[in-house]
């Protein structure tokens, strides 16, 4: 059930003496639901290397910290799949697992992300994981996750992934290819730390920007390395680099993969407005009377940065809580 808060969060001398005693008696304390769905939304507001943060107080919070058995914790996770996806129109989501550091909390996924394709060569690792578990080969990895201290994989079910396949409008030939990319992206290895607290579970999803697929999940040369392929489907000439061959791809791939999205009814966002979304951002938050971290590294977009108006701007990368953090890979 997703209730919607007043925000901003303000924390009576009660509540603070009554986390003071259960940290006395239990060496923890648990958040109220509000406390965690503000906490939820200031951690995405603090997240240095996102784009998106326009929308943090329209983050969708599922409270799934009362859930204990094994299939209801799976059942959490497809329901936050269906949910997110919304046949398309897509929900900025976190669902929130039992607290606990990934050692010692009930529930943990090992995956990177929810949806990852298994021929994807960024899934390697994971992959060698899964297959001394299971005999399955789906197209898209099982889940791996670790209950009550055993490692074990799920087989998400496929009518809950949505995918899209990608055309380009002017370029039948680039159909041939046959290329689609799952529609929703859903962060499920990172912590959200909220007030000292870790979940090491707590799944997110926001919708792609269009060149986070085509820039660099179908072009870096450690990803699918499809730029020849791709270049010779829209008739560029790859004799000389003068051409700029490469660089006209890489623009109609990117546009191709918006459109293709956009067609297929499924949110998505280009790199320009997004990054007018994110100045917007910036803006609210002066306004608001607080001040914008971010990594400028990873907020400019892989195309045409210059074009975009935080290329031309520093950002202040000091790391404020809550906030979402890598899982130490000991850990898992
Ligand atoms: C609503 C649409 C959203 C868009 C378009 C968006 C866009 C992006 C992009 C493009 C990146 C860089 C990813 C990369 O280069 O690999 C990013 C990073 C990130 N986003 Fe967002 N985001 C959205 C929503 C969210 C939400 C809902 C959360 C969490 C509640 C979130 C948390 C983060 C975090 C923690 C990172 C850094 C990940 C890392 O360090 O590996 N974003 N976002
Ligand atoms: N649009 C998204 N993209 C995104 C966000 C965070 C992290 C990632 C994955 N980043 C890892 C890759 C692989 C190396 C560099 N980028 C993608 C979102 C995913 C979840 C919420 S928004």
């Amino acid at each position: 059930m997703h209730r919607e808060l007043n925000i901003p969060y303000t924390i009576t001398a009660e509540r603070l003496h009554s986390i003071e005693s259960e940290i006395k008696a239990t060496g923890t304390y648990h958040h109220t639901f509000e406390e965690l769905d503000y906490g939820a939304k200031v951690a995405w507001r603090n997240s240095n290397r996102c784009i998106g943060r326009l929308f943090w107080d329209k983050l969708h919070v599922l409270d799934k910290r009362h859930l204990t058995a094994e299939e209801e914790l799976l059942d959490a996770v497809v329901h936050h799949i269906d949910y997110a996806t919304n046949s398309g129109k897509i929900r900025p989501t976190i669902t929130i697992f039992p607290q606990g550091k990934a050692a010692d909390a009930p529930f943990v996924i090992v995956n990177d992300q929810l949806v990852r394709y298994a021929d994807d060569p960024i899934a390697g690792p994971l992959k060698q994981q899964v297959e001394r578990l299971t005999a399955d080969r789906s197209h898209i990895l099982p889940l791996l996750y670790r209950y009550d201290g055993e490692l074990k994989t799920f087989e998400i079910p496929a009518d809950v992934i949505m995918e899209v396949p990608l055309v380009h409008p002017a370029y039948p030939a680039f159909s041939k290819l046959n290329l689609t990319w799952y529609a929703v992206p859903m962060i499920s290895a990172m912590d959200l730390r909220i007030g000292g607290i870790t979940y090491s579970c707590a799944p997110f999803n926001g919708w792609y920007m269009e060149s986070e697929i085509a820039s660099r999940n179908l072009l870096d040369t450690y990803r699918y390395d499809l730029l020849e392929q791709i270049a010779d489907t829209f008739q560029l000439d790859r004799s000389t680099t003068v051409t700029y061959w490469r660089d006209k791809a890489l623009v109609e791939l990117n546009y191709a993969v918006y459109h293709s999205f956009k067609t297929a009814g499924v949110s998505i966002v280009d790199h320009y407005t997004a990054s007018r979304q994110f100045e917007k951002f910036e803006q609210n938050e002066l306004a608001e009377g607080r001040k914008v971290t971010g990594d400028w590294t990873w907020l400019i977009p892989p195309i045409s940065p210059s074009l975009v108006h935080n290329f031309h701007k520093g950002y202040d990368n000091t790391y404020n809580n809550p906030n979402f953090y890598y899982r130490s890979k000991k850990s898992c």
